[in-house]
């Protein structure tokens, strides 16, 4: 085994964020270490207000940590390849179809065929019947799973999900887990799912459970 297919692709390392609301101050997160390897899958897990978004909005780059240190390490692939984002709320262009969102940044990547990987990627999570319609047109789990292609269509070196079944029903959860991580495992991508999930939870290679803003247990799927 090659000494870079042993490093980690992401590196948190003793991250803390605190958010001020008037005189309380909110600690999100308190000391957070993590590790992702390549290929592998690792599910957050925690409750609502436990920090999930907010570790993810760190990696992200969308939210500067207080303390601590992030490191994405790719070697790999355009800006546009290193992390990719399944926001909370999707994040959609409205005027934009969903085939038309999937494949934007698959064309800012420079892939060779981006129309035709953004029509596979949705037809694979049962969207062909409304690929062409607007993010307005579709219901939220159709836009979900839009927002998720749109993310795994330009191959990334590590992709951030923030609750990506969370508006699907329990048949789709499992289908939508489970093609992640098959995309994953075949691309060396590695994924980190914040999830309420227990369905999602059981199809990533590794679980970790944020408690008050502190990783606090960590196991392995089963
Ligand atoms: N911009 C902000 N300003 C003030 N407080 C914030 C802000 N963003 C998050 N918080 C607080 O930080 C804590 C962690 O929030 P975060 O959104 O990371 O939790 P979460 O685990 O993702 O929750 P959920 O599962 O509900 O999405 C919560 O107490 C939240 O209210």
């Amino acid at each position: 085994m090659s000494v870079l297919s042993t490093q980690p692709v992401l590196s948190v390392r003793g991250v803390t964020k605190a958010y001020r609301r008037g005189r309380e101050t909110v600690h999100a997160l308190r000391g957070v270490d993590l590790e992702v390897a390549p290929g592998e899958v690792v599910v957050l897990l925690g409750r609502s207000g436990s920090g999930k978004t907010t570790l993810l909005n760190c990696v992200a780059g969308w939210e500067a940590p207080d303390s601590g240190a992030v490191e994405v390490l790719s070697t790999t692939g355009t800006p546009w390849q290193q992390v990719a984002v399944v926001p909370q709320r999707f994040g959609l262009l409205d005027e934009l179809t969903l085939a038309e969102n999937v494949a934007l940044p698959a064309r800012l990547a420079g892939s060779p065929e981006p129309e035709a990987a953004a029509r596979e990627l949705l037809e694979e999570l049962g969207l062909a019947v409304v690929l062409d319609r607007l993010p307005a047109e579709v219901s939220l789990g159709e836009a979900q799973r839009a927002a998720l292609a749109r993310a795994l269509v330009v191959r990334p070196t590590l992709l951030l999900a923030d609750e990506p079944t969370g508006r699907l029903d329990e048949a789709l959860s499992v289908k939508v887990a489970a093609l992640v991580r098959r995309r994953c495992h075949e691309q060396g991508s590695a994924a980190l799912l914040a999830s309420h999930d227990a369905l999602t939870a059981a199809s990533a290679d590794r679980v970790v459970r944020l408690h008050d803003g502190q990783l606090r247990e960590e196991s392995p799927a089963t």
